[in-house]
């Protein structure tokens, strides 16, 4: 083999369960695998240089999907194959096309240089055939081929074979991808490997061909530099090192940097690829950056060529594809990962989501498994980024749930908002600490959960008529006044709770900064709600107080006469009977109703206080 292959080109294949996929990846792993030994030495070596498994070939090295989504653990059910030619090494991404095919597709096409989708020659473009392509389009890859597979069960109609191509080629336009037609027979090895001689009336390349020729995507070592600080490396005071793949660009010793998001510069004292010292890296090489200046840099910085720094922000206009089971609710908190960096996030309108066979966009409260949606996302901090158009490394992300720690979407950063450069927090000379001293007492959010009945509104009262007695300026946000004002536009679907929830803890952290005394009293069903409302607050200053009086008690009470009609059907989704209640796991206090008066519980509250 004395040719050296031009990059590591990947790709994905999709195509209808019947297509003859498995047929068309086993012929050119068969066609190819006389080098393939060959190859499995580069991933030895290649793995004992930047991999993390000792002697044994680090398969990451192949395989690093979307880098967080892998640093995070999730299972994604693509297998990936490896084989060479002379001319090229290939990773070929096979997401199976069936159950729960958009997130494995996704994920498989968020690092492929391009795809090959294939349609059966008998049955032309179908909606599965449409619905791959979009997703591998949203995915950011431009270029496919179109395998007109079975071409030998057409009789190698030449019309046939171009009713087809041009179909697609439609349907490839309004997508924004490039496309190759080709004519072949997997099972034949027909135009796969070799030109065949059933198709005199073809002259394009065969799939080979097309796939050595292919442009690989991360080429752009013109670029300005952008690397991700993924591990900050301290073997002793004398040596800090910055550890990253690089995105974009290159990196030399003596060039000057920039830090994001601080923006502070340095200059590059050495870099390093495993122990070595390099005099240079570029895009995909692992490296290990040391500075002349002591510089204050943690993971999740991005350090980027000092005169052309990468955009900052704090919304961000994105598409997701939701993978977990819990369907996304605008309003609630999640974890936002991007690069190495990890912040709070929540999606702060859904704007629609897309039908994947049609490409129309869907109005929704939303999003189910496998769904895919716009959305305006807000974090807590900024963020450095670049579109995904322009990076995938530094345009895409994953969300995180809070209490699980699974991961629930993956997505692309599409741009920041305009608003979020004209929105300033405003420093004001009257802070939090002045206004409490002012009113001689420590603000807190004393926040009540329970279920309907539980007496969460008469012990807020009553301990609210407590603290007034003492002095102590207060204010009660009820739910059902709540809603009868601020949320009034809100139901009691669990996107609506999430939403209800979101704007009364942002009320009271803004009454807490007024310097008062808090008291809500909401169902609050869900933890995710409660402890983001409690990430609000300076430590110590939320005080949940799970109201816990059984069900059958709460039932028993019926103060409102709620049960009865949800027991009668006449009222959907009531909580405890048709909706869920996640009792608070570690509350400040837990109050049982069944053995004290609510004076006394009243009393013990607010003697903590
Ligand atoms: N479907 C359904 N489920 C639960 N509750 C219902 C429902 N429909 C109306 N109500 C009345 O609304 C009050 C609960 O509102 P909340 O804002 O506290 O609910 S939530 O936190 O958004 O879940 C609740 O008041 P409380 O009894 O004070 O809890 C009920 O009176
Ligand atoms: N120890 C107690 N604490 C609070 N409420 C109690 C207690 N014992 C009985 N109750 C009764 O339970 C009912 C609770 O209703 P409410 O306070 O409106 O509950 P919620 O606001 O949780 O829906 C009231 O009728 C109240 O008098």
């Amino acid at each position: 083999m004395s040719h050296a292959p031009q990059g590591r080109l990947r790709f994905l294949t999709c195509g209808s369960v019947d297509d003859g996929k498995s047929t068309l990846i086993g012929r050119l792993l068969f066609d190819t695998k006389q080098v393939f030994d060959d190859q499995w030495q580069t991933l030895r070596s290649d793995s004992r240089r930047f991999g993390t498994q000792g002697e044994a070939p680090d398969l990451a090295l192949l395989v690093d999907g979307l880098q967080a989504e892998r640093e995070q653990g999730i299972t994604i059910d693509v297998a990936y194959r490896f084989f060479s030619t002379p001319k090229r090494a290939f990773i070929v991404a096979d997401a199976p096309g069936h159950e729960q095919y958009t997130r494995n597709m996704a994920v498989a096409a968020s690092t492929a240089d391009c795809a090959v989708v294939l349609a059966d020659a008998r049955k032309g473009v179908l909606t599965q055939t449409r619905r791959h392509s979009r997703i591998v389009a949203l995915m950011g890859v431009k270029r496919v081929l179109l395998a007109v597979n079975k071409m030998d069960l057409v009789g190698w109609d030449a019309a046939r074979f171009a009713e087809i191509a041009a179909d697609y080629a439609a349907l490839a336009q309004t997508l924004g991808l490039t496309v190759q037609a080709v004519p072949l027979s997997a099972l034949g090895g027909d135009n796969l490997t070799a030109r065949s001689a059933q198709t005199p009336w073809y002259d394009g390349p065969t799939l080979l061909e097309w796939l050595e020729q292919a442009p690989l995507c991360r080429q752009d070592d013109e670029a300005p530099l952008r690397l991700p600080v993924q591990l900050v490396l301290r073997p002793s005071s004398e040596f800090r090192g910055y550890c990253g793949t690089v995105a974009q660009g290159r990196v030399r010793a003596g060039d000057r940097v920039r830090v994001q998001p601080s923006g502070v510069k340095a200059t590059v004292a050495a870099v390093r690829i495993g122990f070595e010292e390099v005099a240079q890296a570029g895009p995909a090489d692992a490296v290990c950056v040391t500075l002349q200046e002591e510089r204050d840099i943690s993971r999740g910085d991005v350090l980027v060529a000092a005169d052309s720094p990468i955009e900052q922000a704090e919304q961000f206009h994105a598409h997701v594809v939701w993978v977990g089971e819990q369907p996304l609710l605008p309003g609630r908190p999640y974890w936002l990962k991007l690069h190495h960096r990890t912040v709070g996030a929540v999606v702060s309108s859904l704007r629609h989501v897309v039908d994947v066979d049609t490409g129309a966009h869907l109005s929704a409260r939303e999003v189910a498994m496998n769904g895919i949606a716009a959305v305006h996302l807000s974090v807590d901090r900024p963020l450095p980024f670049m579109p995904y158009s322009a990076s995938r490394e530094l345009g895409n992300f994953i969300l995180i749930d809070r209490l699980t720690q699974a991961t629930v979407g993956a997505g692309m950063i599409d741009f920041a908002l305009r608003r979020d450069s004209n929105l300033h927090w405003q420093a004001l000379a009257v802070d939090k600490a002045a206004r409490a001293a002012l009113k001689h007492q420590q603000p807190r959010c004393v926040w009540f959960t329970g279920l309907s009945g539980s007496g969460k509104s008469t012990l807020a009262s009553l301990l609210e008529k407590n603290l007034h007695a003492q002095g102590r300026h207060t204010y009660v946000l009820d739910g059902d006044n709540v809603r009868h004002g601020l949320n009034r536009d809100l139901g009691f679907t669990e996107g609506d709770r999430v939403e209800n929830i979101r704007r009364v803890a942002e009320v009271a952290r803004l009454m807490v900064d007024a310097g008062l005394m808090v008291i809500v009293s909401f169902i609050s069903p869900f933890r995710a709600e409660r402890e983001w409302a409690r990430s609000l607050f300076a430590p110590g200053e939320f005080v949940e107080v799970f109201v816990d009086t059984p069900l059958a008690e709460c039932e028993r009470r019926d103060p409102k006469g709620l049960y009865a009609k949800a027991r009668r059907g006449e009222i959907p989704a009531f909580t405890g009977i048709s909706s869920p209640y996640e009792a608070p796991l570690n509350p400040e206090f837990l109050v049982q109703t069944t053995s004290a008066t609510p004076e006394a519980l009243a009393e013990q509250i607010a003697q903590s206080l």
